[in-house]
């Protein structure tokens, strides 16, 4: 069973990404095993314990479970056998379809929970407009329908309309994999901002190594049959001092371990082919 205290390896001294401080912990996940069907285990037991501020990134190869677990700490799914706590009411899922509502427009769809929450309409139209901003959006783009929006503006305002909501939990199910190497680069710094300024905590799924090693605290290495965590990697170096040669350094040293390069096929990884 793996636990935070079972750390294997903390490949960087140096300060924390995140000297926010980090008293209490905001989420608090323990899992004994899940199923979906009776028959096949998804998961294998594990404990997740997040402070506040802090980001988790999940890797792992396809299949193994990772947006499954997001699920369950997101409280989309209830574990079969395990619990969840979340100390906060606020929070915001982010998955891969943008899952934007076709007949309104951008605005709209970016107010939409601020609608819910009951903000007055100046406030609505000063969240829109700040994060319409930090995404890269016109006025014009913000009358325009989903389907007049190309799939990186969609994931885009997918993004936004997570953002306007100032969630306490944020969970990311692989939120820039539609877009561009530049637009990705904006995209982490939008929400590393985000995540900074309001001491956001984040889970996130994505299949790119190098992206968790580049923006995470923690990185959880997931293996498949049933899906537990066989790795975890603390960084401890603060965000704003990482550079691509650090993140690339961080992926060699993982994808030294046999067990992990296999995981990811990718032995003799340094080769192109
Ligand atoms: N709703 C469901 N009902 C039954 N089985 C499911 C359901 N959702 C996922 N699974 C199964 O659970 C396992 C883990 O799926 P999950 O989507 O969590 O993996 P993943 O690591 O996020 O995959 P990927 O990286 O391909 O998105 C898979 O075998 C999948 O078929």
């Amino acid at each position: 069973m793996f636990k935070p205290s079972q750390r294997d390896n903390e490949i960087r001294s140096g300060t924390s990404s995140s000297q926010r401080p980090r008293k209490k912990t905001i989420l608090h996940l323990r899992l004994k095993e899940h199923r979906y069907l009776p028959i096949e285990q998804v998961l294998d037991a594990c404990e997740l314990k997040m402070a506040p501020g802090e980001i988790v990134s999940l890797i792992g190869p396809s299949g193994c479970g990772k947006t499954t677990l997001v699920k369950i700490a997101a409280g989309l799914i209830s574990p079969s056998d395990g619990s969840v706590e979340r100390n906060t009411d606020s929070g915001a899922v982010l998955f891969q379809d943008h899952r934007l509502l076709p007949w309104k427009r951008l605005y709209d769809n970016m107010a939409f929970g601020l609608k819910a929450a009951k903000l007055t309409r100046q406030e609505q139209f000063e969240r829109v407009s700040v994060a319409a901003k930090a995404m890269g959006f016109s006025q014009a783009d913000l009358k325009k329908f989903p389907a007049e929006l190309s799939g990186g503006m969609k994931q885009r305002a997918a993004i936004a309309r997570a953002m306007v909501t100032e969630p306490d939990l944020l969970f990311l199910d692989e939120p820039f994999s539609a877009l561009d190497v530049g637009r990705r680069r904006e995209m982490y710094r939008a929400l590393l901002t985000e995540i900074e300024s309001r001491a956001c905590t984040v889970l996130m799924v994505t299949h790119d190594i190098f992206e968790a090693l580049s923006l995470s605290d923690r990185v959880l290495v997931m293996a498949p049959d049933p899906g537990r965590v066989i790795k975890e990697v603390t960084i401890k170096m603060p965000l704003h001092l990482r550079t691509r040669q650090l993140a690339h350094e961080l992926e060699a040293e993982l994808l030294s371990d046999d067990m992990i390069a296999d995981l990811f096929r990718m032995k003799n990884w340094e080769k192109v082919l």
